[in-house]
């Protein structure tokens, strides 16, 4: 295993002499380092960009594509069809259709205009990593429509994922590799990845305003509630391998080695909602901060507590629960399925009043944090200036070469080109 910064850079800049470059975890320190950056956490990234590729995970638009959908989700796991076809019970109960594409077509329609309103010049192409129209297509496009005589096509993929994670990070680093790949264009395109945005204020406002709505709901509702005993506000996160949690982070930062990143900005992100529930209501309303959606072989452990089991250990303790969607941009499968009728119906057997708050969607406040970070990008705004609540933010415009571990070596991904 090479153990050069050479080899740490082909993480980023265009791997040689194969796309797929093998750099071993945490083996070698990399130029984007605070120490390389000169006192700074932020390398000399790309401000110069010739489109948007809108990054998302897609969804099924029929019962015909249920099961090739699943296959690509679960890709090099050989899971017989039978037990696909078990996971595609909530999809087959929708038709087949994910809401998820529709989703995210109003959120780049949204996009585009605020890009407009703010004399940004850029066109905006959608691709996913699980369905069509995938990211080949959506980089070949891109490449096409703008290519520049002289040097590569610069891509900005705006990542619809929030929060540092293999699945939300460098899985879709590698499926930006392995579009290259797939179309021959290492050396014709150069695409970068937007940073976390769990804290942007933009991102956590619309679940502060769909709380504080909930909370008031209930007290409207049920007169004789009493804020501080009988409500609990639960933090549903996508679950995930422990070991993914782990691994979530930047290794030397923060308290990531012991919470693990992912966890620790859902906290975090928690917290900030439950400051202004108190700000109002000058009351602690108990919080929990839960998960959702494990799948996988039984023999991983995930992160728990499952948001099922817990509630069904509020029965005669809470009257009622208010379940925030952290993790998640739009109202897509996991969060109907999972939340608006599996946890629902586990809440309605406990006898606890359910309110699930909305996510963020096409609320004009993310859809603006969305083109801050094409905006801030752009004008290489430094890190201090950019919008971030918590301590954890903002996220780095680049991987560090610990971040975002899978279960298998690091792959070489895209990222901006070091200097
Ligand atoms: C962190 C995270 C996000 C948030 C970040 C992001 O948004 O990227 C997310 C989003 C989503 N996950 C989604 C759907 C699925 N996730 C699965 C499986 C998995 N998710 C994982 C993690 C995450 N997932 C993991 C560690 C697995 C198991 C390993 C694997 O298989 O990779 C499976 C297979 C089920 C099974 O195997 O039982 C499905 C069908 C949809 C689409 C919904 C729709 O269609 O509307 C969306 C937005
Ligand atoms: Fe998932």
């Amino acid at each position: 295993m090479p153990n050069s910064q050479e080899a740490c850079v082909t993480e980023w800049s265009k791997p040689q002499p194969s796309p797929r470059v093998v750099v071993q975890a945490g083996a070698c320190v990399p130029a984007a380092t605070p120490e390389a950056a000169s006192g700074d956490k932020w390398v000399e990234v790309p401000t110069e960009f010739d489109a948007i590729m809108l990054s998302s995970y897609g969804g099924p638009n029929g019962q015909d594509d249920v099961i090739p959908f699943l296959r690509n989700v679960t890709m090099g796991r050989n899971i017989p069809d039978e037990r696909l076809e078990e996971v595609a019970v909530h999809y087959r109960e929708a038709g087949g259709v994910s809401p998820i594409n529709e989703q995210n077509l109003a959120l780049k329609a949204a996009i585009e205009e605020e890009l407009k309103a703010r004399n940004i010049d850029l066109p905006v192409y959608f691709g996913n990593r699980n369905w069509d129209p995938y990211f080949t297509e959506a980089v070949s496009k891109a490449h096409e429509e703008n290519k520049v005589e002289g040097r590569p096509t610069k891509i900005f993929a705006l990542v619809t994922s929030a929060y540092s994670a293999y699945s939300s990070c460098r899985q879709y680093r590698e499926d930006f590799a392995d579009a290259l790949d797939a179309l021959d264009l290492w050396d014709d395109v150069q695409i970068d990845s937007s940073r976390t945005f769990f804290d942007h204020p933009g991102f956590v406002n619309p679940f502060i305003e769909g709380t504080l709505k909930a909370v008031a709901e209930l007290v409207d509702e049920h007169p004789d509630l009493d804020l501080a005993n009988d409500v609990e506000v639960l933090f549903s996160a996508h679950s995930i391998p422990i070991k993914d949690n782990a691994q979530s982070g930047e290794p030397d930062e923060h308290d990531y080695p012991e919470l693990g990143a992912y966890k620790a900005q859902h906290l975090a992100v928690g917290g900030l909602v439950m400051d202004a529930v108190k700000e109002k209501y000058s009351i602690d309303v108990p919080w929990e901060l839960v998960y959702q959606s494990e799948s996988g072989p039984a023999h991983i452990p995930w992160l728990e507590p499952d948001i099922n089991d817990y509630l069904e250990g509020l029965k005669g303790k809470r009257k009622a629960v208010i379940v925030v969607p952290a993790t998640f941009l739009s109202d897509h499968m996991e969060v109907w399925w999972d939340l608006d009728i599996e946890a629902k119906e586990t809440a309605d057997e406990q006898g606890l009043a359910y309110k699930r708050v909305a996510t963020p969607g096409t609320h004009p406040e993310f859809v603006a944090a969305m083109v801050d970070l094409v905006e801030e990008r752009l004008n290489g705004t430094p890190a201090a200036e950019r919008k971030a609540l918590t301590k954890y933010g903002p996220g780095y415009d680049v991987c560090r070469a610990g971040c975002c571990q899978g279960s298998g070596p690091l792959r070489a991904a895209t990222g901006g080109l070091l200097p």
